[in-house]
């Protein structure tokens, strides 16, 4: 089972007498040291699966590192394992542990988007940067696992103070709506944790050996959590890399790896210097680049698998032109090649700037996914749904009583609404409550009343179904009942309602697919749902062979043989406001994460101009591209005119074309 892992790889997979922590350069084998641990784990040394739990970054990576060890091990022993991000980790500490955590079972979660509007109503901000801060600021403080008390103890300036109340109403309405934040799912189970001495040792006697990958970008509850459940013991592998600590801005502090030496005097350190993934070119470019950052910790990395060819640069006019050329060097290249789509990949700093490749792809007739994206799960027709699941799950979620309500419209209008809300705010209660109540027939006239009481015995119905019948049945019932269908027809464009349609009916076969598969009831898919965020690929279950678009940030701890770093611009990588705010060596990490996704080619580009509102502006190339060192290839200095380059890759798509026209369809094209 270790025979093709090299002799540091298999030590940190043998080791045992205490905590490890392995600490190495990008594509060295780390998530594949934690992978064969797991297997090593249950079939060398008697551990039962379940007390395994292993720790990724995204739902896609631990979807993955399930397969891998599922693979090495045998059917059962594989679906048993814990593997999960330390949010769904959270989520079935919190299913367990409700009781505890004083909230129900069908508890509901709330997304970004929510505790938006949420602190919007209690702060009556009206200016969305303001509101950002204050969201972002409480956020904060709930990942430094402080009360609304603690925090309103320590106030720095005006923002805090305004922060410090909206806090603390803040949380008493999540409180009565029974619902929980993103940062709740790790702050409340870290809290029962550390001060309930039973509940600690039952987790603790339940997951017995910790694995973390990507370890570097955890935060402070994160690591209080593992730490927690290590205990003394320290029963635990973490691996990571400070110069890919990439997520300080949610709260992750690289500052944990050394915490975790301080913690653990006994901390094992692993290093390892092969680099498995990419060529030699490539390494020494990341390598080069990465040195300009303050060093924490000194690491080496090497790789035996050739030169490689040179890193290319070129540079379009704008961003239209960019997208053509990259879609246009993709086509050629698979062509030449007679590769797979799959392995190309598209990197960029912000999701904006998806759109331009997306249209150049599709006029090239590439197929393409994008990962880091608007999720599936945030358009507009899945929250609908989404709205009247989680009331099912927990009559107290009043954000979902309110757009489940409204959508579609029951005539029932604003007033009618307010008043209900006037007086469950008088009997603290919540909304759905409040409308069964004989007092709410002096709140409210009867015409507004019945199709409210109407719309509640509904969702009852539903709840008292969800506890035996499939969740397919109840979701084709659920939009049959509310007629969901007709009601986007009614409101949008034919061809606009039919996405839309298409969208719910793919939603009801995920959710119909998962309930079969992993036996999970309607209220546990609804939760699962909530989890699923920005940095995941939409799930959609089968691999397609396309061109793979992300973000640099969702690209984390992925490999793809032929990589495209695009719009590297002063103002995009290094982004603006981390040139104001002094945060260059973030940025520089995030372009060394993107450097060493590549295994054997690497592009790299920008833009001489790009639209910024109305106007067209001068734009400068990332500081980031002269920090890679002298070995790539640049443009002659006429970089707007078509290249060789670019004469050579369209002589190459005529010919795809004729070869196309031929009957030689190739496939995937
Ligand atoms: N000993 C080995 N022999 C052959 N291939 C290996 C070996 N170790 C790792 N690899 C391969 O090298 C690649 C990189 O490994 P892996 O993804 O585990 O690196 P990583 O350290 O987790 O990288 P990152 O920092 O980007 O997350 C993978 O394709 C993996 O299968
Ligand atoms: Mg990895």
């Amino acid at each position: 089972m270790l025979s093709d892992m090299n002799a540091p790889q298999r030590e940190a997979v043998k080791y045992l007498d205490g905590p490890l922590l392995v600490l190495a350069g990008a594509g060295s084998g780390k998530t594949r040291v934690i992978t064969r641990k797991i297997a090593y784990l249950v079939q060398e040394c008697g551990f039962d699966p379940r007390n395994i739990a292993a720790i990724t970054f995204t739902n896609k990576a631990a979807k993955e590192m399930q397969e891998r060890a599922s693979h090495l091990l045998e059917g059962r022993a594989g679906r048993q394992l814990n593997i999960s991000t330390f949010h769904s980790l959270g989520v079935k500490m919190l299913r367990a542990e409700a009781a505890a955590a004083g909230l129900k079972q069908g508890f509901s979660i709330l997304d970004a988007s929510d505790a938006m509007s949420i602190v919007s109503d209690i702060s009556k901000e009206t200016e969305k940067a303001r509101l950002r801060a204050l969201v972002s600021r409480i956020s904060n403080w709930k990942n430094a696992l402080l009360t609304p008390a603690a925090a309103a103890s320590q106030l720095n300036d005006e923002l805090d103070v305004q922060a410090a109340r909206v806090f603390e109403e803040y949380e008493r309405t999540l409180r009565a709506y029974q619902a929980v934040d993103f940062d709740d799912l790790i702050g409340i189970p870290a809290r029962l944790l550390a001060t309930d001495e039973d509940l600690l040792k039952r987790w603790q006697g339940r997951l017995r050996y910790l694995l973390i990958d990507e370890y570097q970008d955890t935060n402070s509850c994160q690591y209080q959590i593992v730490k927690l459940l290590a205990g003394h013991r320290g029963a635990f592998t973490a691996v990571g890399d400070d110069d890919q600590a990439i997520y300080a801005w949610r709260g992750a502090d690289v500052e944990n790896l050394r915490n975790l030496q301080r913690d653990y005097p006994k901390l094992n350190v692993i290093k390892l210097e092969q680099n498995y993934r990419s060529m030699q070119r490539i390494l020494t470019a990341a390598n080069t680049l990465i040195a300009r950052n303050e060093k924490l910790f000194d690491k080496k990395l090497w790789s035996d698998m050739g030169r490689g060819d040179p890193i290319t640069l070129f540079v379009a006019r704008d961003a239209e032109h960019e997208a053509e050329s990259v879609a246009m060097r993709i086509a050629s290249h698979k062509f030449e090649h007679r590769g797979k789509f799959s392995d190309y990949a598209v990197l960029y700093r912000g999701n904006h700037q998806a759109r331009v490749i997306e249209t150049a792809l599709r006029e090239q007739k590439i197929p393409y996914v994008i990962s880091g994206g608007q999720s599936f799960f945030d358009r507009a027709e899945i929250k609908d749904v989404m709205a009247y699941l989680r009331l099912v799950a927990n009559g107290d979620d009043d954000p979902a009583f309110i757009r489940a309500v409204t959508t579609p419209k029951r005539g029932i209008g604003g007033t009618s609404l307010e008043a209900l809300g006037r007086y469950a705010g008088e009997r603290h209660i919540g909304l759905f409550a409040a409308m069964f109540e004989t007092g709410a027939e002096h709140a409210l006239p009867a015409r507004a009343l019945n199709p409210l009481r109407e719309f509640g015995e509904f969702i009852n119905r539903l709840e008292w179904r969800a506890r035996t019948e499939s969740p397919r049945v109840l979701l084709e019932d659920l939009l049959r009942g509310i007629g969901y269908e007709t009601w986007l027809f009614e409101q949008f464009e034919p061809k606009e309602a039919e996405t839309r349609w298409n969208n719910v009916r793919e939603f009801v076969d995920w959710m119909g697919r998962k309930g079969e598969e992993d036996g999970k009831t309607l209220n546990e898919l609804t939760q699962t749902v909530a989890l699923i965020t920005m940095l995941d690929k939409r799930d959609d279950g089968e691999e397609r062979d396309a061109v793979q678009l992300s973000t640099l940030h969702a690209s984390k701890g992925l490999e793809y043989r032929h990589v495209y770093l695009i719009g590297l611009e002063e103002g995009i990588l290094p982004h603006r406001e981390s040139i104001d705010g002094g945060k260059i060596e973030e940025e520089r990490r995030l372009m060394y994460v993107g450097i060493t996704r590549a295994q054997r080619t690497l592009t790299l580009s920008h833009c001489e101009r790009r639209r910024s509102g109305r106007e067209l502006r001068d734009c400068e190339p990332s500081r980031f591209i002269a920090e890679m060192g002298e070995d790539i290839q640049r443009p002659k200095k006429d970089g707007a005119a078509p290249t060789a380059e670019d004469r050579a890759a369209r002589v190459a798509q005529l010919e795809a074309m004729k070869a196309r026209l031929a009957g030689k369809v190739l496939p995937g094209s």
